[in-house]
């Protein structure tokens, strides 16, 4: 088995095996006092706390370095817990900057990769359809536009159903134009299965366009904890949004 392989199967795995799994249904997510630090340095979490409901949609904001990618690699099971403790749902999906699809397999064998089954390409179509990727299904990858590739990706996160799906800033790679229509899929594909979501991301905008709560994290603490608490579909140019957008950028220190 290729590296490659075995590094995605593994991430797609890691998810299922670690940390305690709850069924709580009032709470998907919770964290308590989660502290991680590498090797001498300072802690890149420092004793967080944090719960997400189910069905809530969470955006994770903060300067570079202040450990969100950190918090996220914890919560989807690729880093282990160190020093305080992780409760989340049985299945737990994640999809990265980059699509993580594997060159070599069609779409459709990417989305259900490691998953058994004989209907996967059914599977695998159907999901398809609703990312809005069915016209690809036996593509290969590398003919995917930035876009498709991360309808693929969506794609393969959501065939698993996850009660938890975390996304480390899923459309920074790509153009202005494809963000807007993926942030548009992503907001619809929440609506429809309500699962919660964690976003990680550096887009304000983004975060106030479909989360339900902004959290700023700064030198491994929340600083933030904002409810948004707007009406769908949001709008740029609503006051409060704009307001909202200020207390945001303001916490990280950005003055207009
Ligand atoms: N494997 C590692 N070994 C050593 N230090 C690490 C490791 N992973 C992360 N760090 C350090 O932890 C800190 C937080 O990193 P992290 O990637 O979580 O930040 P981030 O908020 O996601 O940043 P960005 O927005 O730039 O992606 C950084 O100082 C980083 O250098």
């Amino acid at each position: 088995m290729s590296a490659a392989l075995k590094r995605v199967q593994g991430e797609l795995a890691a998810a299922s095996v670690h940390a305690a799994s709850h069924e709580d249904g009032n709470v998907a997510v919770i964290v308590e006092g989660l502290t991680r630090r590498f090797g001498d340095g300072p802690a890149v979490l420092d004793r967080l706390d944090l719960a997400i409901a189910p069905g809530e949609f969470v955006a994770l904001l903060g300067h570079s370095g202040s450990g969100k990618s950190t918090l996220l690699r914890t919560l989807a099971g690729i880093d282990p817990v160190v020093e305080g403790a992780v409760s989340r749902p049985r299945e737990v999906s994640v999809v990265f900057q980059e699509h993580r699809l594997l060159p070599w397999k069609r779409v459709w064998e990417n989305v259900v990769l490691g998953q058994e089954g004989k209907d996967g390409r059914d599977r695998a179509a159907a999901i398809l359809e609703e990312v809005g990727l069915a016209h690809r299904i036996d593509a290969w990858p590398l003919t995917l536009s930035g876009g498709e590739a991360q309808r693929a990706a969506l794609a393969r996160a959501l065939v698993r159903e996850p009660g938890f799906l975390l996304l480390d800033e899923p459309f920074a790679a790509l153009d202005a134009l494809t963000r807007l229509k993926m942030q548009g899929l992503v907001g619809e594909l929440w609506k429809r299965r309500r699962c919660a979501v964690l976003l990680v991301t550096h887009d304000v905008d983004e975060a106030l366009l479909l989360a339900d709560r902004a959290v700023v994290l700064e030198r491994g603490r929340i600083r933030v904890d904002m409810p948004v608490a707007l009406e769908r579909p949001r709008k740029h140019v609503d006051p409060v949004f704009e307001d909202k957008r200020e207390t945001l950028l303001k916490s990280l220190g950005v003055s207009l």
